[in-house]
């Protein structure tokens, strides 16, 4: 069910205004009048009207000033008593999407009106149907592990809800893609997807980029700004690594979360999102509450749906399949296949960086492979495949901690083909570091 679209009136003849609300209320329109540009001024405070009804003659105002204002942020029809066409053009070129001339048929208004809030709408979906295209292509769930049929039929069943749901999981795994699958299989499957990672953002910038910011709300703020929350309405939000967020913003999260309302930075005005959320982390919220890192009210609200994106390790029957469908997205209709062993290669590791890992690990493969028909064990050899997780060094004696350090230092330089930085960078120490061990144990390098 959509709501009713609203609309302002802004018009300081008390008659014709009050007039044209009760026409546009009969139209089935949310109204709302002003009587100069002060008072409408004040009003876009309290609301966010669909479209402006704007009169060319205010007492306070010049359409020159008023409608590239207005314009910027909202659909603008432009009320004329004089219709004159130099005037009509002027407010066009200003940014106004129509006009109307007084005396108002009722027809006309019906139409026009329509007409301007269709072409919104519709700049809307187009923009939103290029990027879902773009989302579509080569997102999907794939994998036939019990792990990922559960996973299924839990994003399923919640889908359809309006619940907020969080996806737990290690980097890589797919959170991302599971929260774009409840949205595609949600009613709010035609309407905005928006993406935030609160890791890219500093606490100031995601406050004001996530609720928007009203004019001046801070030095820079030179207009207002719609935020993202604006940007997802009527469809989905996701918020990625919400363990990164600031306590300020969980405390603003947690009331968008329980009653739909926010406010601008620098707002006064409290605006009501229709608006899904989904957020994802790969840390333990639990603990973090533990730490009073992350509020626990924010943390309950959260837990009432919660979906795990499992390791790509604990589920090793869906890496055979997943390499194929990275196989033939990058090799564009080429043909091209593995080995037997390069799939046992792949099915035996660890995969820390989940899902991500494999795709590079065979978009790798396939330029390596360069015009081979098959793909062989020695193309999609990871270079972290030795003692990623496990390691094992023979002695002829009970080793000393210094053996250890001596073997395992040597095994990393030679694993990164003696590169120092990223020998020190898989250790945990400084390159300077590094060159001393090399001092001390490098006799023994061939
Ligand atoms: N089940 C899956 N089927 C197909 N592709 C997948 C699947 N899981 C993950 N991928 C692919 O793996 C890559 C990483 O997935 P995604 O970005 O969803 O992970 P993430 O858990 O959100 O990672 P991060 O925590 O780093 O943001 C993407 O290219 C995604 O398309």
């Amino acid at each position: 069910m959509s709501r009713s679209k609203v609309i302002l009136v802004i018009d300081d003849d008390r008659g014709f205004r009050g007039l044209l609300t009760a026409q546009l209320a009969d139209m089935g329109y949310d109204t709302t009048g002003a009587a100069s540009w002060a008072e409408a001024s004040a009003c876009l405070k309290e609301i966010e009207p669909d479209l402006i009804l704007l009169d060319m003659k205010l007492p306070d105002t010049t359409p020159e000033l008023a409608v590239p204002e207005l314009a910027a942020e909202y659909p603008v029809i432009v009320l004329t008593g004089y219709g004159s066409i130099r005037s009509a053009v002027s407010v066009i070129h200003a940014g106004a999407l129509d006009y109307l001339t007084k005396p108002i048929s009722l027809a006309e208004l019906e139409l026009t009106i329509a007409r301007v809030l269709d072409n919104a709408e519709m700049r809307r979906s187009n923009a939103l149907y290029k990027r879902q295209l773009a989302a579509r292509q080569g997102s999907g769930l794939i994998g036939n592990s019990a792990a990922i049929l559960a996973l299924e039929s839990l994003i399923d069943a919640v889908a359809p809800t309006n619940a907020t749901v969080l996806i737990h999981g290690e980097s890589g795994s797919g959170k991302e893609v599971v929260a774009s699958a409840i949205h595609q299989r949600s009613e709010r499957k035609n309407r905005e997807l928006v993406t935030v990672d609160a890791t890219t953002l500093s606490e100031t910038l995601f406050e004001s980029e996530l609720f928007g910011h009203e004019k001046g709300a801070f030095t820079g703020a030179d207009r207002q700004k719609k935020g993202l929350i604006e940007a997802a309405e009527g469809g989905t939000l996701f918020l990625d690594e919400i363990g990164e967020v600031s306590l300020a913003n969980q405390a603003r999260l947690l009331r968008l979360f329980e009653s739909g309302t926010f406010r601008r930075v620098g707002g006064t005005k409290t605006l009501r999102a229709d608006v899904r959320f989904i957020v994802a982390t790969h840390r333990n919220l639990g603990l973090m509450v533990r730490e009073g890192r992350f509020r626990s009210d924010l943390f309950f609200r959260l837990s009432s749906f919660v979906l795990t994106s499992p390791p790509l390790r604990d589920r090793r029957e869906d890496i055979a399949l997943l390499a194929e469908h990275f196989l033939s997205q990058f090799c564009r209709g080429q043909k091209k296949l593995f080995a037997r062993d390069a799939i046992t290669t792949l099915t035996a590791y660890d995969w820390p960086g989940n899902v991500r890992e494999l795709r590079n690990v065979i978009e790798r493969a396939v330029i390596l492979a360069r015009n081979a028909v098959v793909i062989r064990r020695d193309h999609v050899s990871m270079p972290e495949l030795e003692g990623a997780s496990v390691l094992s060094f023979s002695f002829e004696h009970p080793p000393t901690l210094k053996d250890l350090e001596r073997s395992y230092f040597l095994r990393t330089l030679e694993r990164f083909g003696g590169n120092r930085a990223r020998t020190a960078a898989a250790l945990g120490i400084s390159e300077r570091n590094v060159y001393r061990l090399i001092g001390l144990y490098g006799a023994e390098l061939t």
